[in-house]
């Protein structure tokens, strides 16, 4: 049986990897420094955070695979959207990277990403709930509860877990 490190303990990523992966592996949940900010800001920082994040993840737990997600936010015209970033690593050096949803922020929670504040403690301010980042995200105020942020992640792996199917069939790509 394969095991799977994922780099990270929170439960809304975690989940979206069982529910992928769970029957078939075993899953090992870490923290492991992303490399980069917080609160990332832009796509190439959220995506090498997820990046970073499989790799330490892969070493640490010595696992046959490693699974990084990363939330971040970037800026489109002037608006600041939610931008979610997956990588899957193996011991072999393949990486394959996917991007999930993407959602445009409401402009008080863009101010405070203006002023230097994580999205996690802006959102919790913006609904006057906790521990938002843990359960249905950004993603799933933003959408009424139709997509929460561990529905969210779970396509992002499913993503991953097609493309990484693909490149050990074909090896045809590298990312
Ligand atoms: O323990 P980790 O895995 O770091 O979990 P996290 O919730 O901090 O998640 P990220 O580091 O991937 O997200 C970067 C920042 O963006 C926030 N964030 C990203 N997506 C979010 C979402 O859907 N809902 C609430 N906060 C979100 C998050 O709280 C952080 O402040
Ligand atoms: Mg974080």
């Amino acid at each position: 049986m394969k095991t799977i490190a994922v780099g990270t303990k929170n439960e809304a990523k975690v989940a979206a990897v069982r529910s992928v992966f769970g029957e078939d592996c075993r899953l090992v949940a870490l923290d492991v420094p992303s490399g980069v900010s917080a609160q990332p800001l832009s796509d190439e920082e959220t995506r090498l955070g997820a990046i970073q994040r499989a790799q330490r993840a892969l070493e640490a737990a010595e696992a046959d695979i490693g699974i990084g997600l990363e939330g971040g936010v970037m800026k489109i015209d002037g608006r600041w959207w939610l931008c979610n970033w997956g990588a899957l690593v193996d011991r072999n050096g393949v990486v394959v990277a996917a991007s999930g949803a993407r959602l445009v922020l409401p402009p008080d929670v863009g101010a405070g990403l203006e002023a230097g504040r994580e999205l996690g403690d802006v959102m919790e301010e913006y609904t006057g709930r906790r521990n938002i980042r843990r359960k249905e995200g950004a993603v799933g105020v933003l959408t009424n509860g139709r997509v929460d942020r561990s529905a969210m992640f779970s396509h992002i792996v499913q993503l991953l877990a097609g493309q990484y199917e693909f490149f050990c069939q074909n090896g045809s790509f590298k990312v």
